[in-house]
């Protein structure tokens, strides 16, 4: 049997991904491409699946079905992911931002960001610190190399793990809801880091509740409802009169 073939230039690839938590379906077939330089948002009601789909694009989740790969390179396959070594490896690849920043709490923001390159990317130390420290300067952090997280706000720490995932050089970054536990005054500042990035030409996939920026930042948005795909455009097209009726209805309770 022919394998289906996944997209030439695409940084992330799913094709026909089923997923189940016990008997309950959370992604129904999903195939998805995101080619290198994209912004893609993934906005939807909750439980849609966002989350999940976003996991599953570097192997935390893994589907029963279908199939995963990241820069040509397949992640998993029908269940199975890739054996651990070869898995961290391709993991690099795609930077993760979580919801609640996951930082080591004992560990200065400095050696927060260097513990992955020095340890994975077999860093040297200095060279490790130096990057480090300019990455911090690039989230605004300059200052904070030596303070430790618990000293920070949200914001803060959320820019920290940005300038983290970073630190291992990926060629995409995957935020599953950046400023969701940030209090509302906090949240601009982690915004404006993912727009710099933006900027720079970073592909970059969101999931966000965050319409307006939604709006203002993606190249495509993609809408899930229910485990599905409903909709996939340009924001205009997304946020226009001819977006489908689920998207029309969903925005019409958020907006
Ligand atoms: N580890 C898990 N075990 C069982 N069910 C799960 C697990 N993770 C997620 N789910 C369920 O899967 C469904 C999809 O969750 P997911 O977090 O992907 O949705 P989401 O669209 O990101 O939602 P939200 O916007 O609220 O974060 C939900 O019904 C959720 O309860």
């Amino acid at each position: 049997m022919t394998q289906p073939k996944a997209s030439a230039g695409a940084l992330i690839s799913t094709i026909g991904l089923f997923k189940y938590f016990g008997d309950t379906l959370i992604l129904d077939d999903i195939n998805l491409t995101v080619q290198r330089g994209e912004v893609v948002v993934l906005i939807g009601p909750s439980g849609s699946g966002k989350s999940t789909l976003l996991r599953c694009c570097n192997g935390l989740e893994i589907a029963q079905k279908g199939i995963v790969e990241i820069c040509g390179e397949r992640l998993s396959q029908q269940g199975q992911l890739l054996p651990e070594r070869q898995l961290d490896a391709l993991r690099t690849r795609a930077g993760m931002v979580f919801q609640s920043f996951n930082l080591f709490a004992h560990l200065k923001v400095i050696d927060n960001i260097t513990i992955g390159p020095r340890k994975v990317l077999e860093q040297h130390a200095e060279e490790s610190r130096r990057l480090g420290l300019e990455l911090l300067d690039k989230v605004g952090l300059a200052d904070k190399a030596d303070a430790m997280p618990g000293n920070l706000s949200g914001g803060q720490k959320q820019r920290v793990a940005i300038a983290r995932a970073l630190a291992m050089r990926p060629e995409l970054m995957l935020f599953d809801e950046p400023t969701s536990a940030l209090d509302p005054e906090l949240v601009g500042e982690v915004l404006q880091v993912i727009r710099l990035l933006a900027a720079e030409g970073m592909t970059m996939i969101i999931v966000t509740h965050e319409m307006n920026f939604a709006r203002e930042i993606a190249d495509r948005i993609i809408v899930m409802d229910r485990g599905r795909i409903v909709d996939s455009g340009t924001p205009e097209m997304i946020f226009g009169s001819e977006a489908n009726p689920r998207t029309r209805s969903f925005l019409a309770k958020v907006l």
